[in-house]
């Protein structure tokens, strides 16, 4: 099937083009600096290394850079006026880390950007660095990320959520990661229609002026997690110019590629996938569990079929890493694979 038939709006047709026809998106960032041995059993989540440690987070994007990533998404995922006003910080020490968050990722690039043109990443066992185009996404995580219970995963807010709620809680934060200096938004997780909807609703409301991509999860590979058919999410995004691409992250590797062609039959725009590693987290405990464990070769091994289904960005979701991605790169850039 390959490109086939995808409509890329323009944004994102000079974006893949400059890449080579597909491109590479970073892999887990919470994960990550969990395994650079931060604690995040945290309302916060990832967030809570942008008060604590941002020197790591940058450390982070650059190591994906470094994997070949083409894209690499800010750790403002769940980074909130609410959650961070909740640790008793002003609503302006809030809005100034949600910037940060960007303005660490854009530094991360310009650190890269400037490697590369030194040839310094020649000395390393990196894939041949020939696709400078980077994009930085400013990362929305869901409601459900913000009560950080795990909620993201089951997309079940209960009927005092409505639309209007979900449209006020995102408001302000998407403003300020609008005008942040990313370069579009990936709107993250999204476990309902209901979201998705409002979502649409304030990118037209606030007049936002750079693209979005707007990412689902699953756990059945036909529905996102609430149980909103994929097609009638996939829908609510194909309907706003806005929305550069429609995807699926942090959602078992096993289930992407059905869930590919269920999101190809309602749209033409580009279909991003960022699986997670498959395991299920327990957001109790705040802990990933082995309930069928795929092995970093199998996620691998699935890559050049979701391309030929039809899938123009690839990375990696909560559990990847670095080595995933050079991986991903590696089956979609280098000949001799
Ligand atoms: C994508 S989930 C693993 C993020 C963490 C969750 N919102 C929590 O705080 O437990
Ligand atoms: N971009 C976020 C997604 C969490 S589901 C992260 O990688 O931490
Ligand atoms: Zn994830």
């Amino acid at each position: 099937m390959g490109l086939e038939g995808v409509e890329p709006s323009s944004f994102m047709a000079d974006f893949l083009a400059g890449c080579g026809g597909y491109a590479v998106v970073d892999g887990g960032l919470a994960t990550e600096l969990e395994r650079h041995g931060q604690d995040l059993n945290d309302p916060l989540w990832s967030a809570k290394c942008l008060i604590s440690f941002p020197q790591l987070v940058r450390r982070v994007h650059l190591e994906y850079l470094e994997a070949g990533a083409n894209v690499i998404i800010s750790a403002s995922y769940q980074a909130t006026i609410q959650g961070f006003e909740a640790k008793g910080l002003s609503i302006e020490e809030a809005e100034t880390l949600i910037k940060r968050s960007v303005e660490i990722a854009c530094e991360a690039r310009e650190i890269y950007l400037q490697r590369c043109a030194k040839g310094y990443w020649d000395f390393l066992d990196s894939p041949k660095i020939d696709r400078h185009p980077v994009l930085v996404a400013a990362s929305v995580g869901s409601y459900g990320a913000y009560l950080a219970d795990g909620s993201e995963y089951s997309g079940n807010y209960g009927a005092s959520v409505t639309l209007e709620t979900l449209k006020e809680f995102h408001r302000r934060r998407l403003q300020i990661l609008a005008n942040s200096g990313a370069d579009l938004i990936a709107f993250e997780t999204i476990p309902n229609k209901l979201e998705a909807q409002a979502y649409v609703e304030l990118l037209e409301e606030e007049n936002i002026d750079i693209p979005a991509w707007f990412s689902f999860s699953s756990n059945d590979g036909t529905n996102v997690v609430s149980g909103d058919p994929i097609t009638e999410c996939a829908n609510i995004a194909d309907s706003c110019s806005q929305v550069v691409a429609v995807g699926i992250n942090c959602t078992p590797p096993r289930l992407i590629h059905g869930l590919i062609l269920s999101i190809r039959k309602v749209t033409n725009k580009p279909v991003i996938i960022y699986p997670n590693s498959g395991e299920t987290y327990n957001g109790e405990t705040k802990q990933w569990e082995k309930t069928r464990w795929e092995t970093e070769e199998d996620f691998v091994s699935y890559v050049g079929k979701w391309r030929d289904v039809g899938a123009c960005l690839f990375g990696g979701c909560c559990r990847t890493t670095p080595n995933t991605i050079r991986a991903i790169s590696r089956v979609l850039f280098d000949k001799s694979s």
